[in-house]
């Protein structure tokens, strides 16, 4: 994969794609659609569609390839969700979206008023079009209304493989009408799921999945996800969006061996029509853009509250349940999330966080610096650079970003929300009297990392209500790097860590002496240190740094 034929943007073969030659092109049109006028404007649109994103050159004439996500499902005529929200949510998440339409829905924010299915040989067709063509690396399913549809896509997959397939288990809308019967099950079992890399069923789905089991507590579907998974697919995410024991919006994620409890806080809006569509819309399009599934998941779930959340007020139909806004006032801009998302912030271990005074005294760069501490094992990097100019510090940033992406490790700005903006930083670290992290959240969309420093289990709370993805708590121990900061102890860091949602990094007067008691608290939320004079006010950053990640391999399996 990867390859696109230039001769694709050339006039002379405008209404022809890749592969195939005039008179085939004929011969489809005599074949299927009785004009080839019809013909002719169809693959014009596709074709010129492409061209300023699939085929564009880059300066080093090599040709630029993006994320590809082949949406099979049924097009919702309200738009909210079916093959029109994967559409809109690839087109949000900055990946290419074709679609195969396996029905033709009539409804609206009611309900589902009628159903046309289109015939299994057409839905073949449409398949070989895309699959033979148009370099697709993910599959994801949504509404496939009968057996045989099943069985056209299973063998289509079969001989067009893709690198992952995505099957959101769609039965029943939101507003209760039937969109696949019972009958489906048997092609879902035998056919999709073992070649499935996710399956995301909602409640009623794994409950018809599983012979129509109660599913009222998370316990029960963490049971689910296991019996489905069984069912053969690589993962399961069991989504409890209409879980009415729970105040949180919690899914359930198996990758066969380990259960992840995904709880974010549940928006209050009748607009969720279209959320399962969506979700794993964004599902495929991270995986498109190369995520691993556990962060491709996250990724998706904060998309899609983050949609709720800017719709939340929004007036579209007279029914009970109303679409969401997929694209209008998320301010994540394309470019960025064409990027794969490869950090996982439960993944923080060694935080170097940097100090210009620090690097100045020992004559360094601050880029000298950041490679330095890369090299020797941060996984993390913030740029704390609290007494440089504007201009300075956005230029040294700037150059920072590009080592970091480099080495693949992510780069976060202390306080300056907008010098994150104008580096494409990884993200910000704020404090308790910087910028809201919520509002943080607003201005840099869902993608990027935000972390949140916080003394108290109320503020560690108030920051996963606001999208924050880790905490910083300390000082832990007293530091001179942070004048007038009250130090919270290992008993204090340990309250935060004990009642935190999110992933806690321990700041404050750590280095080699201390460092192996700081982990040894033995709280599953806390997640690594981060560190500034044990590394940057010292000659050898690079020494420095490899000792504190051997001491801290070695303190304890929970620190990766
Ligand atoms: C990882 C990490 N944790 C905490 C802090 C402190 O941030 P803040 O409270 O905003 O204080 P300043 O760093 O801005 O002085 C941090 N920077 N990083
Ligand atoms: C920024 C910050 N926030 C709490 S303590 C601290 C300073 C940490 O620096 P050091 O690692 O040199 O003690
Ligand atoms: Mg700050």
């Amino acid at each position: 994969m990867g390859h696109y034929d230039r001769s694709q943007i050339l006039p002379s073969s405008l209404f022809f794609p890749k592969n195939c030659s005039p008179l085939s092109a004929t011969q489809v049109s005599s074949k299927g659609f009785g004009q080839s006028r019809v013909l002719g404007y169809l693959f014009a649109n596709s074709t010129i569609h492409q061209v300023p994103c699939i085929v564009a050159m880059q300066e080093d004439n090599t040709k630029l390839r993006i994320p590809h996500v082949l949406t099979v499902a049924g097009s919702d005529s309200g738009a909210g969700a079916g093959i029109q929200a994967d559409l809109k949510a690839c087109a949000a998440r900055g990946v290419y979206c074709s679609t195969v339409i396996t029905a033709v829905t009539a409804q609206n924010t009611i309900g589902v008023q009628g159903v046309n299915m289109v015939p299994e040989d057409f839905v073949a067709e449409q398949l070989k079009s895309v699959l033979s063509d148009m370099n697709v690396d993910i599959v994801k399913t949504g509404m496939l209304p009968s057996i045989g549809i099943v069985k056209v896509l299973h063998h289509c997959l079969k001989q067009f493989p893709v690198r992952a397939l995505v099957v959101d288990p769609v039965m029943v809308s939101t507003s209760g009408d039937v969109l696949a019967g019972p009958s489906i099950l048997a092609g879902f079992r035998e056919d999709l799921f073992p070649m499935a890399d996710i399956v995301t069923p909602n409640l009623k789905e794994a409950s018809a999945l599983l012979g129509g089991v109660q599913l009222e507590t998370v316990d029960d579907m963490r049971s689910a996800a296991k019996s489905i998974h069984d069912m053969g697919p690589r993962n399961v995410l069991v989504k409890g969006g209409d879980l009415a024991s729970s105040l949180d919006a919690v899914d359930i994620f198996f990758d066969g061996d380990n259960f992840y409890e995904l709880r974010s806080p549940r928006v209050r809006t009748r607009n969720t029509h279209g959320t399962g569509c969506t979700l794993a819309s964004c599902i495929a399009a991270e995986l498109a853009k190369g995520s691993l599934m556990l962060s491709a998941v996250k990724v998706a779930k904060r998309y899609v509250g983050s949609a709720l959340d800017y719709s939340k007020d929004i007036a579209i139909g007279n029914g009970l349940q109303g679409p969401f806004d997929h694209l209008l006032k998320l301010k994540s801009n394309v470019h960025n999330s064409c990027r794969p998302q490869v950090f996982d912030p439960s993944d923080l271990f060694l935080y170097a966080v940097t100090d210009s005074g620090m690097n100045k005294k020992w004559g360094r760069s601050i880029t000298d610096a950041v490679k330095a501490a890369i090299e020797g094992g941060a996984t993390i990097v913030q740029l704390r650079e609290k007494e440089a100019e504007t201009r300075d510090f956005l230029e040294s940033a700037k150059a920072c970003v590009e080592i970091c992406r480099a080495y693949g490790v992510p780069l976060l700005i202390n306080d300056r929300i907008d010098i994150a903006l104008a580096c494409d930083a990884d993200g910000v670290h704020v404090g308790q009297s910087d910028t809201p992290a919520s509002i943080a959240r607003t201005l840099l969309g869902p993608e990027k990392i935000i972390g949140v420093s916080c003394k108290t289990p109320e503020q560690a709370h108030q920051a996963w209500v606001d999208g924050a993805d880790y905490i910083g708590c300390g000082g832990v121990y007293s530091t001179n790097t942070k004048a007038n900061n009250i130090t919270v102890g290992l008993e204090g860091l340990k309250a935060v860590c004990l009642s935190s949602k999110l992933p806690v990094v321990a700041i404050g007067g750590i280095g080699v002496s201390n460092a192996r008691a700081v982990m040894e608290i033995g709280v599953a939320a806390l997640k690594g240190v981060a560190v500034v004079s044990a590394f940057f006010d010292r000659e050898s950053v690079l020494n420095e740094t490899r000792k504190l990640h051997a001491l801290l391999k070695e303190t304890t399996s929970s620190v990766k």
